[in-house]
């Protein structure tokens, strides 16, 4: 199962988490947010990472101009769409940036928006459920309402995100079978300065899942 530990702001952490076990790293793009890094930032980051650990970009709403830029620039190899982009908008932005995983993040209001997922599945690589909050784009520590999700099966290969926790993994896995699983404030000290510790817990925790 791939594990992403997002909203890195640090070279040590960032080194730290990828040996610890983590697949993927995530870096918000997202001016707004408290745990923003520039291009510059991702990029002295991402040369003293392994090759094969994915570094994966957050934006939301931002033009694919943009989107192009920050990632030949920093060395990003996915891009995480989560704001309010149509499927028409992930179309051209995996054209525009062909060898990168393009991953859409749906911020779950109820059942019924969860249609949307086969939408979008055709266009993009990789889905990602995240909680709705009315004033956040993310990294809110909400969860979303797991037994909802029981029965989800997209065509596209899927990351479980939203208030995701050392405590509460194992309970969210028994219920939800998703291809990996997105972890950000639930594994922090405060917003961009992760807790090593809970990182190494969750790790603990993952291996003894059956
Ligand atoms: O983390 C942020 O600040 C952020 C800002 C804008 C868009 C997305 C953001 N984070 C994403 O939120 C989810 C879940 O976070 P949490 O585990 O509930 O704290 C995760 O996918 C982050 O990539």
């Amino acid at each position: 199962m791939r594990v992403k530990i997002c909203g890195i702001t640090q070279p040590k952490q960032a080194k730290a988490i990828a040996s610890l076990g983590a697949t993927a790293l995530g870096f918000i793009c997202v001016p707004t947010s408290p745990r923003y890094v520039t291009a510059m930032q991702i990029r002295a980051t991402v040369t003293q990472l392994p090759d094969d650990i994915d570094k994966i970009g957050v934006f939301a709403n931002a033009p694919i101009e943009e989107i192009s830029q920050i990632v030949n620039d920093s060395g990003l190899t996915g891009v995480q769409l989560h704001g309010d982009e149509t499927p028409e908008f992930c179309h051209q932005a995996r054209q525009k940036i062909p060898n990168v995983e393009i991953l859409k993040a749906l911020r779950i209001r109820s059942f019924d928006h969860l249609e949307q997922a086969s939408i979008y599945a055709q266009y993009v690589d990789t889905l990602l459920l995240d909680a709705y909050h009315p004033q956040q784009l993310g990294g809110t520590g909400q969860t979303l309402d797991w037994a909802m999700l029981e029965k989800f099966h997209p065509s596209s290969p899927w990351f479980l995100a939203g208030g995701l926790t050392p405590e509460n993994i194992l309970e969210a896995l028994s219920q939800v079978k998703p291809n990996g699983i997105d972890l950000s404030s639930g594994v922090e000290i405060q917003p961009g300065d992760k807790d090593l510790h809970k990182v190494a817990l969750l790790f603990e925790r993952l291996k003894t899942k059956v």
